[in-house]
């Protein structure tokens, strides 16, 4: 599978969760059909972070579901089946069947097949005095492996979470075993987000010489966690194609294998590395699609 098959024409729903499940999953599918009615033929849908739950580690237990029994992978799928289009799909709280609970983003092609699944890796835990103090580790599992997949028909991607993103060896094990796309649904906050966010877009997309898309949940008038927003498509080149405000919005970009293609000819870094001085994370990393 290459890089990127055709130029893949690509929507981002950024939107905030409440309190309701079934509300939540209904403004996911509203906010789709505007893309799909918007943008006929959309190859594909992404959504942010945690979008049926709030975002809160006191929360993660009530909204949990097995996959793939659960009613938010059944919405996903269905979707990606009616509308034929992929959708990777944000993230939200998975009950394993080790009891445990995981921050879980799957992907469907778009005959509503999951093709990818990626636990979060890196769980969020700060603590900057007086500013912001989360622990998702108090009710999170962890996953262990990072996320490579092809969806038939667009190419190869790489799939991780938010706070995975800080950790660049993710991204690099996914461009060297071929992704041409990395997507991170990601809840970045008004502390952390002014300051990183659109840094780590650019950074992982010019590491690697990737599309890079970040997708986040929209701020929340209504208190609770406060999402970054500013959802965006990075370029190869670390251009920054689209980027969303804070409230609820849809942002829509192509991603043309010809850009990707100029800027790995321009600069050709994947023949000038030299692993007889570091070693090449890709090989030793533990990774796969599911
Ligand atoms: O890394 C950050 O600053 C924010 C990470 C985050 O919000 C998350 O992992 O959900």
């Amino acid at each position: 599978m290459s890089a990127i098959a055709k130029t893949i024409k690509v929507a981002l729903l950024q939107f905030y969760a409440a309190s309701d499940k079934t509300a939540n999953l209904l403004k996911a599918q509203q906010l789709a059909l505007k893309a799909i009615k918007k943008q006929p033929d959309l190859d594909l849908l992404v959504l942010p972070e945690c979008f049926n739950s709030p975002y809160a580690v006191d929360q993660f237990h009530n909204y949990c579901e097995k996959i793939p029994e659960g009613e938010t992978t059944h919405f996903l799928s269905t979707f990606a089946k009616e509308h034929k289009v992929a959708v990777i799909g944000g993230s939200f709280p998975e009950l394993g069947d080790d009891g445990n609970v995981y921050n879980t983003s799957l992907t469907f092609d778009n005959t509503g097949k999951i093709v990818a699944k990626h636990r979060k890796v890196h769980l969020f835990d700060i603590d900057i005095p007086g500013k912001m103090t989360f622990k998702e580790s108090a009710t999170l599992h962890a996953g262990n492996k990072a996320t490579v997949f092809d969806i038939d028909g667009l190419g190869r991607f790489g799939l991780a979470i938010c706070y995975d993103i800080r950790f660049p060896e993710l991204a690099m094990t996914a461009s060297r075993k071929g992704a041409g796309t990395i997507v991170y649904p990601g809840a970045f906050n008004t502390v952390t987000g002014p300051r990183f966010w659109t840094k780590f877009g650019v950074a992982r997309a010019i590491d690697n010489q990737t599309f890079v898309i970040l997708c986040s949940p929209a701020r929340n008038p209504n208190g609770g966690y406060q999402a970054y927003g500013h959802s965006m498509v990075v370029d190869p080149n670390g251009d920054v194609l689209v980027e969303a405000g804070h409230d609820e919005e849809i942002v829509y970009a192509e991603l043309d294998p010809e850009i990707e293609k100029e800027a790995r000819r321009n600069i050709p870094l994947s023949t000038q590395r030299r692993f007889d001085i570091y070693r090449d994370v890709s090989k030793d990393a533990v990774a796969g699609a599911l």
